[in-house]
């Protein structure tokens, strides 16, 4: 299964140039013979909580649309980053996967808001304009189970795990860190629930743009259930392929039995 990790320089202000971009570059890996093309979180908005209202889209927007129809005429799966989805008043950060015939297969939207407030660092506050969502999202491909999240949502071990015990052998996460959170624990977060739960892990997010106003942190990686590091992007735009055995997570699993060896009786405080 060849999984092309496209670290987009997006966010441009430029809509529909963000989805063209995105186009051209899914274009690019379907001719590198990618079986999944994933993009970064709000790859055709900026990522800031005064633009989600104007970028977004009703279901079967525009993005949406020319996503499903290049996954229809490619055949391949598109993780497609995630947009500002509109319903009624409401605004979610949400993701949506296409099968190989171009039908939506998953949408997931984000279950936790980013809302941080770093001493002498990275501020933001998604709640300000944009709902949380409240699905746990897996969906299922002829290579298997995969599981799916927004960027923040993978801090909280719990829905990884609800994720692999789903099934999932691996959780694709559109992202956007920044250059006060990536630097100390995008790595070490990805590597962590690869090990945990003994599955890939792929994680991709915007280039870095200096002049953004939230400036992403890049470094799209890809992480096998071992927690070895397979790809890696640096802030530049760049395409990066990655081929992916899902037996290895089996085996991984039969080795070192973690989710099996589980106490779950004992997981649980009860009241005293
Ligand atoms: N877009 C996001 O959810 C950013 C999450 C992030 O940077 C973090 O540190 O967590």
């Amino acid at each position: 299964m060849r999984v092309a990790l496209i670290q987009l320089a997006g966010g441009s202000g430029d809509k529909k140039a963000d989805i063209a971009l995105a186009c051209e570059k899914i274009r690019e890996a379907s001719a590198q013979g990618a079986d999944i093309a994933v993009l970064p979180e709000m790859f055709c908005c900026p990522y800031e909580t005064s633009a989600f209202r104007s970028y977004g889209e009703a279901e079967g927007g525009e993005a949406q649309a020319a996503l499903s129809s290049l996954s229809r005429e490619l055949g391949l799966y598109i993780v497609g980053g995630s947009v500002p989805e509109l319903e009624g008043d409401r605004i979610y950060n949400t993701s949506y996967v296409y099968g190989r015939d171009g039908v939506q297969l998953a949408r997931h939207r984000k279950v936790h808001l980013f809302d941080i407030d770093v001493e002498g660092g990275q501020r933001f506050m998604e709640s300000d304009t944009l709902s949380p969502g409240s699905q746990i999202t897996t969906f299922e491909t002829e290579f298997g189970t995969m599981g799916l999240c927004i960027c923040f949502d993978f801090r909280f071990e719990e829905l990884a795990r609800l994720m692999a015990l789903r099934g999932a052998k691996v959780l694709f996460v559109p992202a956007a860190f920044n250059m006060t959170t990536g630097p100390a624990h995008w790595e070490l977060m990805f590597r962590q629930r690869s090990v945990d739960n003994q599955c890939f892990t792929v994680g991709v997010s915007p280039a870095r743009n200096e002049s953004a106003s939230y400036v992403a942190y890049g470094n799209s990686m890809a992480v096998d259930p071992w927690g070895t590091v397979l790809t890696r992007c640096g802030g530049e735009p760049c395409i990066q392929y990655v081929d992916l055995d899902l037996s290895r997570a089996d085996s991984v699993r039969r080795q070192l039995p973690i989710l099996s060896a589980r106490r779950t009786d004992l997981y649980e405080i009860k009241e005293v």
